[in-house]
């Protein structure tokens, strides 16, 4: 499985944690950055990880920022996108299983890296479970295709 994955400042630090973990573990992973702790703005590497996914370049995206909020909310702009953010193991298998998402979203500032890597090593192992979660999805589709226009 190949993973993109990109963090603004406040994720930084969570980022290389998870990549090293990932790493390890045998995934195929590319950083689209920040590559400090210096200020950045989080749209920017939403972007580069949400276009890299849509591309059907990466099978999934990982993107950290302080809250996850910010991050999670410029992904989302992307049609194809689903980007969850998530806190708790549940939720992280209950997106893929549900929504199909595609790209999930952390906050550095929220949750530790011990929950966090836990968060991630459930997400990439759940699967979408299609039936009545299909049409939904299909409808969250059909959202970005009327206004995205
Ligand atoms: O949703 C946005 C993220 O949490 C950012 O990481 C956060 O806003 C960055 O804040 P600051 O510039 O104060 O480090």
């Amino acid at each position: 499985m190949k993973i993109a994955i990109g963090s603004d400042h406040g994720g930084y630090g969570l980022k290389e944690i998870i990549k090293e973990h990932l790493k390890d573990k045998g995934f195929f992973i590319t950083d689209f950055g920040t590559d400090s702790e210096a200020s950045c703005d989080y749209p920017e590497f939403a972007e580069k990880v949400g276009e890299a996914v849509v591309k059907a370049e990466y099978d999934r995206g990982i993107l950290i920022c302080g809250t996850g909020i910010g991050i999670s909310i410029a992904a989302n702009k992307i049609p194809g996108i689903r980007c969850a953010l998530v806190g708790d193991c549940f939720s992280a298998k209950a997106t893929r299983q549900h929504n199909d998402a595609n790209v999930l979203a952390l906050g550095a500032r929220v949750v530790g890296p011990g929950l966090a890597l836990e968060i991630v090593d459930v997400w990439l192992n759940a699967e979408f479970e299609g039936g009545r979660h299909q049409k939904r999805v299909e409808k969250i589709s059909s959202i970005e295709e009327k206004y995205y226009k």
